[in-house]
């Protein structure tokens, strides 16, 4: 049920290999982490507070100064590969001064500039209605909540409709119901707009509902991530959480952890 990262860069989809940080001032470097996502999959990363999750995530969307290793897309480096990268950063990464609708329209003017400005009103619109917040378009993120403020930014990441999705924690600060029907949100968006994804969740059944792939990262320093194929990711979405196969694979991935952390 476990798969190694193969050792030549793959021609498609995410490959990590060899991610290494060293932050000034903190005596252990980061990692190294090591992950493979096929091109269009969803990989769901768990992992021990501190192992280096968004610290990953960050470098994958440019926002890091310096690592050791490479990330790579589509068989070249990530930087230089042209994807459109959709990121829900930890903190929600809104812009204050900007409306729910004008965040989406100003990443859209940046990542797709051949669009139009009713073209891009009109994806706004439509994200922020799937994401069931339509309604505050027009209000500025001081005025959200944190779980509302967490669709806006999901609906911005789906807007720019990515070639690469990364989500750290995307919905950990919604209701039990909500947060549910987001994760079913979540699964029928990512078959219309198949990006591969990269989802860190310190949930475990939620890593097990959307990843194709588990990526149970071990704490830092302390070897390389286990990365398991999940055979719940063939199920329809509304079977899932019922099946035999995920309380089987809630074992395995809560054996994986006990092992590893
Ligand atoms: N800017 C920084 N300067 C110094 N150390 C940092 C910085 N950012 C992160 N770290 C350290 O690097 C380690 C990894 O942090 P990171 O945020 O990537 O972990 P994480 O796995 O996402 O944790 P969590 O699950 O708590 O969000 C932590 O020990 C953290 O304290």
């Amino acid at each position: 049920m476990s798969s190694s990262v193969p050792n030549k860069i793959p021609a498609a989809g995410l490959a990590v290999r060899g991610f290494t940080v060293s932050y000034p001032g903190r005596a252990e470097a980061v990692g190294p982490i090591a992950l493979s996502v096929p091109q269009g999959a969803i990989c769901s990363v768990i992992g021990p507070s501190g192992c280096g999750k968004s610290t990953l995530l960050r470098a994958a969307a440019g926002l890091l100064g310096a690592y050791e290793g490479e990330i790579a897309f589509g068989g070249q480096p990530l930087a230089g590969s042209g994807a459109v990268i959709g990121l829900v950063p930890q903190n929600y990464g809104l812009l204050p001064w900007k409306t729910a609708e004008a965040n989406i329209t100003t990443a859209l003017g940046i990542a797709r500039p051949g669009l139009g400005r009713r073209e891009k009103r009109e994806a706004a619109a439509r994200w922020l209605g799937l994401m069931g917040i339509g309604e505050l378009a027009d209000r500025y993120p001081a005025r959200m909540s944190g779980g509302q403020q967490q669709r806006v930014a999901v609906a911005r990441a789906f807007a720019l409709e990515p070639d690469l999705l990364l989500l750290d924690e995307p919905f950990s600060a919604l209701d039990a119901l909500t947060r549910e029907a987001l994760q079913e949100r979540f699964l029928a968006n990512w078959e219309a707009y198949p990006a591969t994804a990269l989802f860190v969740t310190h949930d475990v059944e939620e890593a097990i509902l959307l990843g194709g792939i588990i990526a149970v990262l071990p704490p830092s320093g302390a070897g390389s991530p286990l990365l398991l194929d999940n055979p719940v990711s063939g199920l329809a979405p509304g079977e899932r959480r019922t099946s035999a196969v995920f309380f089987e694979m809630t074992r395995t991935v809560r054996k994986a952890m006990a092992d590893l952390w």
